[in-house]
């Protein structure tokens, strides 16, 4: 069989200089760690919407603008993923764990002691770089 391949849109929820961050359940994918909130690119979809749809179902935010990051490639062995990043720091609402997922705000300069799926350790390499 194909080896999975997903287009995945990932919100950096950026305020004060804190970032929110989201645990994964052990039963997902790259269970147990620490992510940004975001999700698969359903058929016909755009980034930005399929960004706008995950913010609002997992975390409860509308999000009013968002701004392109980085795109990242990844094999996981298991599967392969295609992140499209993007900064988000307007939006209204209160970020909360709308699936039951930990959540927290994290400082950007202390985003590297999490653990993180290892396509992510490039975005927090970039986010302190930048920020
Ligand atoms: N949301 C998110 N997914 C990430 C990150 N880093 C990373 O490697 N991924 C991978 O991207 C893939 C898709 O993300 P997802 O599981 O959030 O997709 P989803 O919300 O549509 O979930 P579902 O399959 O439970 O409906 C997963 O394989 C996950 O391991 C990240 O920072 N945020
Ligand atoms: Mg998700």
């Amino acid at each position: 069989m194909a080896k999975k391949h997903v287009k995945v849109a990932v919100g950096v929820i950026i305020q004060n200089r804190n970032i929110f961050v989201s645990k994964r359940s052990e039963h997902q994918h790259q269970g147990g760690l620490w992510e940004f909130p975001g999700g698969k690119v359903e058929a016909g979809e755009s980034v930005t919407d399929a960004l706008n749809r995950e913010l609002k179902e997992e975390v409860n935010i509308d999000v009013h603008s968002s701004d392109a990051f980085m795109i990242i490639e990844h094999d996981y062995g298991d599967k392969h993923v295609c992140l499209d990043i993007h900064l988000v720091n307007d939006f209204s609402g209160e970020p909360k764990g709308l699936e039951g997922q930990p959540c927290k705000w994290v400082s950007i300069e202390q985003l590297h002691e999490l653990a993180f799926p290892t396509a992510n350790l490039e975005i927090v390499a970039k986010l302190q770089a930048e920020f």
